[in-house]
């Protein structure tokens, strides 16, 4: 066994912080702890009150101790004392110890190292308070011993003096020798040879214990007959196990030292001389060591040198003043006022005891012996369930399954609340990021969309958020991502509808070239108009799919790419035919101005000449004006019957003659034709088809028909140019759905490209988008209340024009019909409210074509001049009436100057108040005057999707705001 007192070699003792005393060790840990220190008053001894001496000392109550002087006495110094306890002349030791010392005391049978000592002058009663302190401590150890029986406990007991400075043993009075002090590096000081004895039971142990006490040096002085004249030390070591049984092999171990110190004393008053007085000096000198020491002690451990050394007593003591034990000082005090100063000197000790603090540890020790002996144990053990299997050892080995998986849940739980503290420190960023002085907090929310940017998890709004972006993602896999090939084949189909309707346009142009060549001899505007059209004609007809390369639809993709790669292509190669797309859409619309311009040059009825028409006409002009719808050449002339107008008639049947079209063949008509063109037939040089004279019909019509001819023709030729207006009106619709079509598929592309760059890997068909619940989907008024609720949010956050927001509030209602525009406008809020999110609220420098880049603020500030503009129209929209009831409505104070601005910021302010949202779209729509349906038109956002244009009403200041940066307009087609 290796004790540690206090020196146990550091490799094996176990220490743990203190333990309240009585409490289970190691449980109530105390790192400091101040000494605990008490003072008791003895009564008069019958010496004092044959000299008449009077009591000086009071106890007020059990902390204070007072300085009662004799009336005629002047009190200059502190009267009054407080301790931690206070013991008066009328308390048994058994108090004292109860009351002061037994907590500490009995700390050392749980491993806590323990010093008890009484201070005080010579025949203040230290030696007479020691004596039963120790005897009752006994008793209790024993007690506890008794009342613990599952541990094995070991009391050993030395006993010293320090007796004019030497150290003596008290329990080997036959050595006589003065023993050394050793500065042991593990153990500390430690008294050389110093016997220690184990005790066999209480009663050998008080036996040993009167031993030492009767070994202790002893004289008789002028104030005790029995004076202490050394400074004793009982040592109990306190050693105890768990019984064998528990396989345990630590132990505590503490030691318990009962000092009772010999007196200060005055020679003056001790009347001591030769031995005696060289004692007393001794003596003074090591309790002066000690007040030196707790002096020190009492201003901080790190106040300086402490002077341990300097006395045989503070060495042997030193883990006692301020070290790893508990400690507690009983000064004792003679009442009398003879003594008083001396009895002062020591409260002031006691005082500066009172501050110093010490680090008392529990001392555990591991017992080499016991330590093999239990791995021995072990061993045989394992041996044993290895020859014969316990069925009890399955059940083990099920316990450590479930201990392990127990760990692995931690582990799981663990990562998910570092991932939910990750979340909360990107929030946190966020935050800092976006000052918390944005106008809507909940936006923030709303403008993290992809998982790194997710919002604190709070309830139902990110909910809301979190399940449309779900269901935005999964419904996009759906479409796009979890077939790509899909994609990709709607994309073919497309093509080739576009590429179709290049044809059919091509076709109907040609057409429309010829007819417009017949028109060639008209009046001056009509034959600059023709020009103009053909011209564009040529130029449409320049136009062709540019992807003629392109695979047909069903063609195999190459298979070294992946499918994102080849999406890519795609998307890049329909942004080539989108400026394609737009050329024509462009080109048609000239085509349909020139149209209309030359459909009003057309000769009116009143225009012709209906009774001068013979070739005897006076009026060249007029005649010359008929003579192009007169000198048609029969091809033309049948084409223009033929209306172009059904893109399905463009093909083939175009071109074929109808004979159900055909003008009567008559000779009349003929021959009046004929004389007609006689004259007036362009030549081939005007741009007349020469080799259509011979067969035309004209050259066999008669005079006498060519007015009713010529009016059939002026009809036909009219209805002809409604026609192809109607039809270029066609194409230009078919044109922009075709656009918008491909904006949807870019969307999808967008959305692949960054569930793709988010880490769902599409191309295995693994949808790593997380599956909320595969759920039967909802009816459309459900899924159109969520989403509009979802676009009304992003609105917010994104700070869209109130104006489009009421626009698109009123018309679309929830018809089915809605649902491709409610799809659109949640792909473009939620990429806006990602751009805006990506970008902040930097204002980014306008870029070579990107000029209209938006950031937070300008939204902010667009929105901020709308409200101005509202706010203006109040006065022009609304009665004075009308104005006041809504301020009292909705809370505007009356008396403010800028209540119009006030009453205008509230509306669309709260996009969680259904009632709200659908009261502030009333009065929008009223301030801006779009209301009756007659200037919105679903179309408006449909056709949205096409680059700002010069188009000035409101709804456009979504498109001025959702200007995308080019690298997406590079997609946009
Ligand atoms: N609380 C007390 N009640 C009654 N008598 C006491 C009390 N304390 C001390 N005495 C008596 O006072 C006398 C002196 O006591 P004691 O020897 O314990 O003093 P001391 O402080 O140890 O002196 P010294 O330092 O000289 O050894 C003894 O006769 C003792 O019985």
């Amino acid at each position: 066994m290796t004790i540690r007192t206090p020196g146990t070699p550091a490799s094996k003792v176990d220490k743990t912080q203190a333990a309240t005393p009585g409490g289970t060790p190691g449980g109530n840990r105390v790192r400091e702890e101040k000494i605990v220190v008490t003072v008791r008053l003895r009564p008069l001894s019958k010496r004092e009150q044959v000299s008449k001496d009077q009591i000086a000392w009071e106890c007020t109550d059990d902390h204070t101790i007072v300085y009662s002087p004799s009336p005629h006495e002047r009190v200059t110094l502190p009267a009054s004392f407080t301790f931690d306890k206070v013991f008066g002349p009328d308390c048994s030791t058994e108090t004292v110890y109860e009351d002061g010392v037994k907590t500490v005391a009995l700390s050392a049978l749980m491993g806590i190292n323990a010093t008890i000592f009484a201070y005080g002058q010579t025949s203040s009663g230290k030696t007479y308070t020691m004596r039963g302190i120790t005897e009752k401590a006994v008793n209790d150890i024993y007690m506890h011993i008794m009342n613990t029986p599952e541990r094995d406990f070991r009391i050993k007991i030395s006993g010293l003096e320090i007796y004019n400075e030497n150290v003596r043993d008290l329990l080997n009075s036959e050595s006589g020798r003065n023993l050394k002090l050793l500065d042991d590096p593990e153990k500390g000081t430690v008294v050389e040879k110093l016997v220690e004895e184990t005790a066999k039971d209480d009663q050998h142990l008080r036996h040993l214990i009167h031993v030492c006490d009767a070994q202790r040096q002893v004289g008789e002085t002028a104030l005790n007959d029995t004076s202490s004249r050394s400074h004793q030390i009982i040592r109990l070591t306190v050693e105890s196990t768990l019984r064998e049984s528990s396989n345990c092999v630590r132990s505590y171990v503490a030691s318990l030292n009962f000092v009772d110190l010999a007196g200060s004393e005055r020679a003056s008053q001790t009347n001591a001389e030769g031995a005696r007085l060289r004692e007393g000096c001794h003596i003074n000198l090591s309790l002066m060591t000690l007040t030196t020491v707790i002096r020190k002690l009492s201003v901080g451990k790190r106040s300086g040198h402490i002077p341990y050394r300097d006395s045989k007593l503070t060495r042997i003591l030193q883990h006692s003043l301020g070290g790893n034990a508990r400690t507690a000082i009983i000064c004792t005090l003679s009442p009398a006022t003879s003594h008083a100063e001396q009895s002062r000197n020591t409260l002031l000790f006691a005082t500066r005891a009172k501050e110093v603090t010490n680090n008392a540890q529990v001392n555990m020790v591991i017992s080499d012996k016991q330590l093999v002996k239990h791995l021995q144990k072990e061993v045989a053990r394992l041996e044993a369930e290895l020859r014969t299997p316990d069925p009890a050892n399955e059940k083990e080995i099920k316990i450590l399954q479930m201990e392990k998986e127990m760990e692995e849940l931690r582990r799981q739980r663990d990562l998910a609340q570092s991932q939910v503290e990750e979340l909360r420190r990107k929030l946190e960023e966020e935050k800092r990021i976006k000052p918390s002085d944005s106008p809507i907090p909940s936006a923030k929310k709303c403008l993290s969309f992809s998982g790194t940017l997710l919002p604190k998890i709070d309830g139902r709004e990110l909910g809301r958020c979190e399940r449309a972006r779900h269901a935005l993602a999964r419904q996009s896999l759906r479409q796009s991502s979890a077939a790509p090939f899909t994609l990709m084949h709607e994309i073919r189909k497309l093509e080739h509808l576009q590429e179709q309707l290049g044809e059919e346009a091509t076709r109907a142009l040609d057409v429309l070239q010829k007819e417009v060549s017949c028109h060639r001899l008209g009046n001056q505007d009509a034959a600059e108009t023709i020009a103009k059209l053909q011209a564009e004609i040529r130029g449409m007809r320049d136009i062709q799919p540019a992807a003629k390369e392109v695979v047909e639809v069903g063609n195999v993709l190459p298979v070294n790419k992946s499918i994102s790669a080849n999406l890519k292509e795609e998307i890049t190669r329909l942004h080539t035919q989108g400026s394609t797309i737009a050329d024509l859409e462009e080109k048609l619309e000239n085509v349909q101005k020139s149209i209309e311009k030359l459909a009003m040059s057309l000769p009116t009825k009143r225009d012709q000449p209906c009774t001068d028409i013979s070739p005897k006409t006076k009026n060249p002009e007029k005649k010359k004006k008929l003579l192009p719808l007169a000198s048609n050449n029969s091809l033309n002339m049948q084409n223009l019957l033929k209306s172009p107008c059904s893109p399905l008639m463009a093909s083939q049947q175009v071109m074929d003659r109808d004979i159900e079209n055909r003008p009567p063949a008559s000779d009349a008509l003929s021959s009046e034709t004929h004389s007609v063109s006689d004259k007036d037939t362009p030549t081939k040089s005007e741009g007349g088809d020469a080799s259509s004279k011979e067969s035309t019909p004209y050259r066999r019509s008669s005079s006498v028909n060519m007015r009713r001819m010529q009016k059939m023709f002026q009809n036909a030729a009219e209805e002809n140019v409604r026609s192809i207006k109607a039809y270029v009106t066609e194409l230009k619709e078919r044109v922009a759905k075709l656009q918008y079509q491909k904006q949807l598929l870019v969307c999808q592309v967008l959305e692949l490209e960054a569930n793709e760059a988010a880490g769902y890997n599409l191309e295995d068909g693994d949808n790593n988008i997380p599956e909320i619940e595969e759920e039967s989907p909802a009816p459309w008024p459900l899924v159109f209340r969520e989403q509009r609720q979802q676009i009304i949010e992003l609105w917010d956050v994104c700070h869209v024009s109130i104006i489009h927001r009421t626009q698109f509030y009123l018309l679309f209602k929830g018809d089915t019909a809605d649902q491709i525009y409610m799809e659109v406008e949640l792909r473009r809020l939620t990429w806006l409210q990602q751009h805006l999110t990506e970008i902040g609220n930097a204002s980014p420098a306008p870029q070579a074509g990107n000029e209209s880049i938006v950031s937070l603020s300008s939204s902010i500030r667009a929105l901020r001049r709308e409200r101005e503009f509202l706010a203006k129209r109040m006065s022009t929209r609304m009665t004075a009436e009308e104005r006041e009831a809504l301020y009292i409505k909705w809370e505007v104070p009356l008396e403010g100057k800028l209540r119009k601005l006030q009453f205008v910021n509230k509306l669309w302010s709260n996009p969680h108040d259904e009632e709200h949202i659908q009261e502030s779209a009333e009065i929008v729509e009223k301030l801006v005057g779009f209301g009756g349906g007659g200037n919105m038109t679903k179309e408006m956002f449909e056709l949205n999707f096409a680059l700002p244009s010069d188009r000035r009403q409101w709804h456009m200041d979504w498109n001025q705001i959702f200007k995308p940066p080019s690298f997406v307009r590079n997609y946009i087609l």
